[in-house]
């Protein structure tokens, strides 16, 4: 059942740009990526859903509360973190999240909370001696501090270092299992595709594409590229002639063989009929960031 749900959702800023028409529904504890090049459109959404900022025009429901209405309610049930944190240069980390833990009925437990983040040993570092990793990881922490069912991640991991960020993708897979909805604005499309159950891809203020991101992958039609080491020599021409090839080539003892989805089973099944196994045998996919590029491209042509 959608948690989130956004109709036509419009923002213009006295330059004109924002958001034109933006709509999608996140289901309760989906990991849902809003996706799109700068300036897109990403963070006016989000804060348009977060309810700190007024729309133009359209439909933003939350957990069946409409942002703008600023209920109280809606606060118990949204965590956001923003992209910059904005907290008094003294405060520690353990008196920030206290006090944002105060606000709720049912926090977490700070001490596994900074934990999990590898915030621990920062506990009684004032805010203004962390490092900029640092404040990321308290902005993320504060965003979940409540317990929220909805929470929304704006560039979470934006600044982090590999290793950190790979230990906010964990957090954020192990809240998966606590049924919370996260909705995350993301620049990075390993993260969306590690994380996201379904992504929108937003360009130009507009939804360009909605779906998961094997989906997204696939609609672009990128074309998958298997190689291979045969055990006994092939004929190329047996290979060529199967309708999901489109090229095949040998570079030394390596098959390389492109083609749609269809050509690894039918290259495989091809090379059996010959009694020829394939050793070595490696495929590549299209990934999320060749359909971003597509998408973005695209949009671009049909909007200029
Ligand atoms: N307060 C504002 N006043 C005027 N224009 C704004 C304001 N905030 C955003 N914009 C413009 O609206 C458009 C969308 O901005 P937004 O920040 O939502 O994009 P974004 O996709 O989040 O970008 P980024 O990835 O760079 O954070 C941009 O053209 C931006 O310049």
């Amino acid at each position: 059942m959608a948690i989130i749900r956004v109709e036509h959702l419009s923002k213009g800023y006295p330059g004109g740009r924002g958001v034109v028409d933006v709509g999608f529904e996140v289901d309760e504890g989906e990991i849902f990526g809003i996706l799109g090049p700068n300036g897109a459109g990403k963070t006016t959404t989000v804060e348009c859903i977060g309810g700190l900022r007024a729309r133009d025009g359209g439909v933003v429901e939350v957990a069946g509360h409409d942002p703008a209405d600023e209920s109280p309610d809606l606060r118990e049930v949204l965590g956001i973190q923003l992209q910059e944190s904005l907290l008094p240069d003294k405060i520690r980390v353990g008196e920030a999240l206290s006090l944002y833990a105060s606000f709720y009925r049912n926090p977490f437990d700070i001490a596994e909370l900074t934990e999990r983040l590898g915030l621990g040993p920062q506990r009684d570092v004032a805010f203004s001696r962390l490092s900029g990793g640092q404040k990321q990881r308290l902005s993320v922490a504060l965003a979940l501090v409540g317990r929220p069912r909805v929470a929304i991640l704006d560039e979470l991991t934006t600044g982090l270092d590999p290793q950190a960020r790979r230990e906010v993708w964990g957090l954020l897979e192990d809240l998966r299992t606590t049924g919370v909805t996260l909705l995350l604005v993301s620049h990075f499309m390993e993260e969306a595709q590690r994380l996201c159950d379904r992504v929108a891809v937003i360009d130009s203020g507009r939804v360009v594409a909605l779906g998961t991101p094997a989906e997204l992958a696939d609609r672009v039609g990128g074309a998958q590229v298997m190689t291979f080491v045969p055990s006994a020599p092939v004929d190329p021409g047996t290979i060529r002639a199967l309708t999901a090839v489109s090229d095949t080539e040998t570079r030394g003892e390596v098959v390389h063989v492109t083609g749609d989805a269809e050509m690894v089973a039918d290259v495989l099944a091809a090379l059996r009929a010959q009694g020829v196994s394939a050793g070595h045998l490696r495929v590549e996919q299209p990934t999320l960031d060749d359909a971003f590029v597509s998408l973005v491209t695209h949009g671009k042509d049909s909007h200029s």
